[in-house]
């Protein structure tokens, strides 16, 4: 697969006021294959909005190359850099709709900008607005809409000029989850239908779940790991990504629940991982009945990740536990004893 962005040992860094400087992006090396839904996750200030500026030529990498097309955004004009930042779609927190303009109008603005004429800027405002389930809403001004609604508007625009990068910066972060749902699933038919590739930029790894390919995670700037979404949340390797991965997913007991299940039963609490891999849950069970020991489900979830299986399952566990374990280990199966 082809990279449309490729960031090669980027780094921006940002002066302080008492002189000191800090790196928003670290060292960050990337590529965003053609076609592929990549987002990007951290807490707020691991540099994600930086990313996204350097992304689209709004900021200027301190150090390192950011190709997009195959252009070094670094060597531009002021003149190619506008032409260069007309093929990115951006969507926002906020929305940034013109207040004063009706959907079509602000769908059609930057077409207007591109100076298309009149009669083929309304034909491709109306494309669009069908093509989010807006088309009635045409003459109505965004203060009139939903929330979801102005984020569909907002998506339209982005895609008024058929870019073929769009880059949502915190897109679903003001919505309620459903809603969330819905644009996101529009943005899946964004890139399915119109191949256009997408770079989410969240703090949400629900979202991460329901839209991504691939999921790039960032600490204090720098780019700590990076995977098919499936693997990252069913083998999270760092830290950062093990906790974006629990306050995700809900199958490993918390703390509390974890303090209650003690309370209930005295065995050995041990959650083991729970994959796609055919067989496993027979190689659970023989392992604990070659070893002797009982299991009692205690707690857990099992669901999917592009439509592949990924979860974990709590057993207490009596009779010859380290048997048990050993038996799992030996056979491939990620186990750990709760502490
Ligand atoms: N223009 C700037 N001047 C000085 N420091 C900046 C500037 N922009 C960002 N920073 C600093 O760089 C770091 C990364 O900020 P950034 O906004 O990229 O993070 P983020 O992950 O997008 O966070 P958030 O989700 O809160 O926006 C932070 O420490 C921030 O204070």
């Amino acid at each position: 697969m082809t990279a449309l962005i490729t960031l090669e040992n980027v780094s921006k860094r940002f002066d302080r006021r008492d002189g000191s400087s800090v790196a928003a992006v670290d060292a960050v090396s990337l590529e965003v294959r053609t076609g592929e839904v990549l987002a990007v996750i951290g807490y707020s200030g691991a540099g994600k909005s930086t990313l996204v500026r350097l992304l689209n030529a709004l900021e200027k990498p301190t150090s390192g190359s950011v190709l997009v097309g195959g252009q070094d955004l670094t060597k531009l004009s002021e003149g190619e850099l506008r032409a260069a930042r007309s093929k990115i779609g951006m969507i926002f927190q906020q929305f940034n709709l013109f207040r004063s303009r009706t959907v079509a109008g602000n769908v059609a603005y930057p077409l207007k900008v591109a100076g298309v004429g009149k009669a083929e800027r309304d034909r491709r405002t109306a494309e669009l607005l069908d093509f989010v389930g807006l088309l009635d809403r045409a003459h109505s001004y965004p203060e009139q809409l939903s929330g979801g609604q102005k984020q569909r508007v907002g998506i339209a625009r982005a895609l008024a000029t058929n870019p073929p990068l769009l880059l949502a910066d915190e897109a679903t972060s003001a919505l309620d989850p459903e809603t969330t749902t819905e644009v996101l699933s529009l943005l899946r038919r964004v890139n399915a239908e119109l191949g256009v590739t997408i770079v989410v930029i969240t703090h949400e790894m629900d979202a991460v779940r329901q839209i991504a390919d691939r999921v790039a995670v960032m600490e204090d700037g720098r780019l700590v790991e990076i995977g098919d979404v499936y693997d990252v949340f069913s083998d999270p390797r760092t830290a950062a990504a093990q906790r974006f991965v629990r306050s995700a997913t809900h199958d490993r007991p918390s703390a509390d629940t974890l303090a209650r299940l003690r309370h209930q039963h005295p065995g050995r609490i041990v959650s083991v991982r729970i994959t796609d891999e055919p067989g496993l849950q027979q190689r659970i069970d023989t392992a604990f009945r070659t070893t002797g020991t009982t299991a009692e489900l205690v707690y857990g979830g099992v669901s999917e990740i592009r439509e592949r299986r990924t979860g974990s399952l709590t057993y207490e566990l009596t009779g010859n536990v380290d048997a048990a374990l050993e038996a799992l280990r030996a056979d491939g199966v990620h186990a750990d004893e709760e502490d």
